[in-house]
């Protein structure tokens, strides 16, 4: 099976132009199929901010209204998403700008009120691989960002690790894939302040004490359920650390295991 590589960038790379830069620069020279996967949460909250609009969060996800919604679209699937597969052209790389809507590629549902209601926020349904199996094949890159889509019009916002998780997963019947979290820490880090504490091994074994220890929280706990979840459906190999892990071999991150 052909390896295909998965690759997820969150806030801080985003939001830093040079940084930005320089991984998309690296990234457009990874030889095999790969997709890219961005966040952009900090830039909408920014945003929304300067829009006087309220924004709000509840563990790690963000409470969608309708205004919320229009921004998210803006910054997501417009800003963000076009600059990025412009930058990724300038490089010879040539890529496609996807929300779960293009191609019907992420179907989702608008999550169910319960205590909390999180708006137009949606769950993840069911991916739909062909058009990206097609692209891949043919030397495109896939560049999706964190929006979906409930097939009867309406857009809704998706965590961008859950849908890294799931493209992995879904994708992982045509090829071996492999899941890395890019973030601005060399890894999942014993002492959040201290960039040499990397744990190397998380396993389904090890990950509830550290939750309980407080050592795992905030933006981590979606992410590692997202990790534990993929490597439990077939994805080959899931990582989290600087994106220096992808090119440079000898730089320390978290693989997580089944
Ligand atoms: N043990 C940990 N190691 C590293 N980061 C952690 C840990 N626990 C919590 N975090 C927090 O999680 C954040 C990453 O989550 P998040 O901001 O959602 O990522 P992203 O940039 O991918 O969107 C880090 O900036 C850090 O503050
Ligand atoms: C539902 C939900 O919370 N969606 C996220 C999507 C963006 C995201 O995941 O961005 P980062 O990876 O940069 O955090 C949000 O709106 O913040």
């Amino acid at each position: 099976m052909e390896t295909l590589k998965i690759i997820k960038i969150g806030g801080n790379i985003i939001n830093d132009d040079t940084e930005l830069h320089l991984f998309l620069k690296d990234f457009a020279t990874l030889k095999s199929p790969k997709i890219l996967v961005h966040g952009g949460g900090k830039l909408a909250t920014k945003l929304a901010q300067q829009m006087q609009v309220e924004v709000k969060m509840v563990d790690g996800r963000r409470i969608t209204d309708a205004e919320t919604l229009d921004i998210i679209t803006m910054v997501y699937a417009g800003k963000i998403n076009k600059s990025i597969v412009a930058q990724l052209q300038a490089h010879q790389c040539n890529a496609i700008g996807f929300s779960g809507a293009d191609g019907n590629t992420i179907v989702s549902q608008k999550r169910p009120v319960t205590t909390i209601d999180y708006g137009f926020a949606g769950d993840v349904k069911q991916v739909n691989t062909k058009p990206l199996e097609l692209l891949l094949k043919n030397n495109l890159t896939p560049v999706f960002c964190a929006m979906t889509h409930d097939q009867n019009g309406q857009l809704l916002n998706t965590n961008a690790d859950t849908i890294a998780s799931e493209l992995a997963i879904s994708l992982s019947e045509i090829f071996n894939v492999e899941l890395y979290y890019c973030f601005e820490k060399n890894g999942v880090l014993n002492d959040v302040n201290n960039d040499d504490s990397v744990i190397e091994l998380i396993t389904p074994d090890t990950i509830q004490q550290l939750i309980d220890d407080h050592i795992i929280f905030e933006g981590m706990l979606p992410k590692i359920k997202n990790c534990l979840h993929a490597v439990s459906n077939r994805v080959s190999k899931v990582c989290i650390g600087k994106s220096d892990m992808l090119f440079n071999k000898n730089n320390k991150h978290t693989t997580i295991t089944r």
